[in-house]
């Protein structure tokens, strides 16, 4: 017997994925060394979706730089480009803890040794040195401190924020309490509006002891997240700034050993303005994704 109706389409082929955090700022890792995927925001959101998806704060799609058109001019300079996505889909220019859990990625998967290696980002490329079973250390670049600041009000309490860009924007007020920054599911509110048109991450911070601080983040499209690499440089630089402890004037290194809910950064700050960040960075799982998932609408 013949039939007219449309051959069914193809079943979608499994994607594989790892799972990994850093300080457990944690992520969905989609290696995808040719750039072959789509991976539109609802996709992205689907799977870092922590009920019906794989759950993360963020997406680390691995790509060769020669292959993905952003990152294409740093292919002489680094073989992989870290293309991340913020938990609701969105693009960021940089992730301080994902550039690690991507470099833990690489080495697990024999891409590269542990050692030095260069990472290629929307914020430029990174200078990455993994130990094998330790920490991995980045050079951050240097931070722009842009004069306008905003001011911050939660729960009735206002206060002032200092402008710390470290290839993404961040918002950074000292508290004297961190439970006074309240619930950070939702972006808390700021003025003036003008200073940050794309969103801002926003830190808040208090001082645990000489050069030791501790604080708490709302990251722009991912919410309150245990842990911000580029939030902890931004809250050192401007910790040494209110110290009176700027290297460039000093001319002496300082380093901050920034604690947050998920574990502890070491951020240091060289007189040229060049911030290194160390800190764990672990795999947890892998697995396939269920290729309904991927039929997601975009
Ligand atoms: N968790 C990251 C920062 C990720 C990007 C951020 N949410 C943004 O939109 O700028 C980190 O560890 O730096």
């Amino acid at each position: 017997m013949t039939s007219d109706a449309t051959p069914p389409t193809p079943p979608l082929s499994p994607i594989a994925f790892l799972k990994g955090h850093g300080t457990e700022n944690d992520f969905v890792i989609v290696p995808d060394p040719g750039n072959e995927l789509e991976l539109p925001a609802s996709l992205v959101a689907a799977l870092c979706d922590r009920r019906a998806g794989i759950g993360g704060d963020g997406l680390l799609h691995v790509v060769r730089s020669a292959a993905h058109p952003e990152a294409r001019t740093h292919a002489g300079e680094a073989e992989w480009f870290m293309d991340y996505r913020n938990a609701d889909g969105s693009i960021a220019e940089m992730c301080g803890n994902g550039v690690r859990v991507f470099a833990r990625y690489l080495q697990r998967a024999g891409f590269v040794d542990a050692g030095d290696l260069a990472i290629a980002t929307r914020g430029g490329v990174k200078r990455v040195h993994i130990d094998k079973d330790g920490d991995v250390t980045v050079a951050m670049g240097r931070a722009l401190l842009p004069e306008d600041g905003v001011t911050v009000t939660v729960g009735g309490r206002s206060w002032p924020a200092r402008n710390v860009n470290m290839g993404n924007p961040h918002a950074v007020a000292f508290v004297e309490d961190l439970d006074h920054a309240g619930s950070l599911y939702s972006p808390p509110p700021f003025t003036p509006a003008s200073v940050y048109p794309d969103g801002v991450n926003v830190e808040f911070v208090v001082d645990r002891g000489p050069r030791h601080v501790a604080m708490r983040v709302h990251e722009r499209g991912s919410g309150e997240t245990r842990s911000c690499g580029t939030g902890a440089c931004a809250v050192a630089v401007a910790a040494a700034r209110r110290d009176g402890a700027d290297p460039a004037v000093t001319g002496a290194p300082v380093r901050y050993t920034v604690d947050l809910p998920g574990g502890r950064l070491v951020i240091t700050e060289h007189p040229d303005g060049e911030i290194e960040m160390t800190g764990p960075a672990v795999i947890v799982a892998e697995g396939h994704i269920d290729p309904a998932l991927l039929a997601v609408p975009a």
